[in-house]
């Protein structure tokens, strides 16, 4: 059964045939300073293994910071995440690195494009990095899907944002990886390449069982999810399964006028 838990903010997209992927246990984030920052407070959710989860909320509710954290490139400051039975947040330098090589790819809004490697080059380089024999045939159906047939021999400097942006999905991709973190994706993208990409992001989910975890702004974006998480002032206030653009839009709404 898909739902909500009895504990406050505890959350769960597993039903009963999938195993989580990656669960987030009483999850907190302060960012010291004069006044501290509680980005995130209280955070409990699993996430299936081969779903789509959106995530949502206003500006500052603590949406990046929640994927930072579950990718394992931050550290909560309380909580634990656990990839099946191994908890991230307790481990360090380079076993942290070796578990995110070999198990997560992440899509973020700074691309991360390795200027001196070409476009093929970069996105075969997570496969290589992780000592993983590329599916050099895969990579190649990415990059087309996301429209970047012909400009594989390209820098990342002779690219436009949304052709980088669309780079750093198919290296994302390309490597197969069991979770797929991606912040607002489609972001920098027109209406048709941004559909083009959720749909990809859809078949490696469907097709792949990949599971992935979206940050987005874009109601009609979320809508291609299996469920929708909402955040507001750090905490998990909601999900919503298979909703329509419309009543995310709603949903958002509220969460604007509280
Ligand atoms: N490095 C940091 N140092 C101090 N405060 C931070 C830091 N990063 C984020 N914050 C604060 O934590 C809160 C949550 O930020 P976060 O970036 O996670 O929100 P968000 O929902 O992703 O916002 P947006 O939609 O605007 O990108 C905000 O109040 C933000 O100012």
């Amino acid at each position: 059964m898909w739902g909500l838990n009895a504990k406050k903010s505890e959350f769960s997209t597993n039903n009963e045939a999938k195993a989580p992927a990656v669960c987030l246990d009483n999850i907190a984030k302060t960012y010291p300073g004069k006044v501290g920052v509680h980005a995130l407070q209280g955070v409990s959710v699993s996430f299936a293994s081969g779903t789509f989860t959106a995530i949502m909320g206003p500006s500052g509710s603590g949406k990046s910071t929640l994927l930072h954290c579950a990718a394992g490139l931050d550290q909560p400051s309380s909580g634990q995440v656990k990839y099946g039975d191994i908890d991230i947040s307790r481990l360090r330098e380079p076993k942290l690195t070796k578990v995110r090589r070999e198990r997560v790819g992440f899509v973020f809004q700074s691309f991360n494009l390795i200027e001196s490697l070409n476009v093929w080059q970069n996105v075969l380089l997570p496969g290589r990095l992780a000592g993983r024999r590329a599916d050099k045939k895969w990579a190649r159906e990415v990059l087309e899907r996301v429209g970047l047939k012909g400009k594989e021999n390209a820098r990342p400097g002779e690219l436009s944002g949304g052709q980088q942006q669309r780079v750093a999905l198919a290296r994302a991709l390309a490597a197969k990886p069991e979770v797929l973190f991606a912040d607002e994706p489609t972001g920098a993208l027109d209406l048709r390449t941004g559909i083009e990409v959720l749909r990809l992001i859809r078949d490696a989910v469907d097709k792949l069982g990949q599971t992935v975890i979206m940050v987005t702004h874009d109601a009609s974006a979320a809508a291609w999810a299996d469920q929708v998480l909402f955040l507001a002032d750090g905490e998990l206030i909601g999900m919503m399964q298979s909703p329509t653009a419309q009543q995310i839009s709603e949903r958002m709404m509220e969460l604007n006028t509280r």
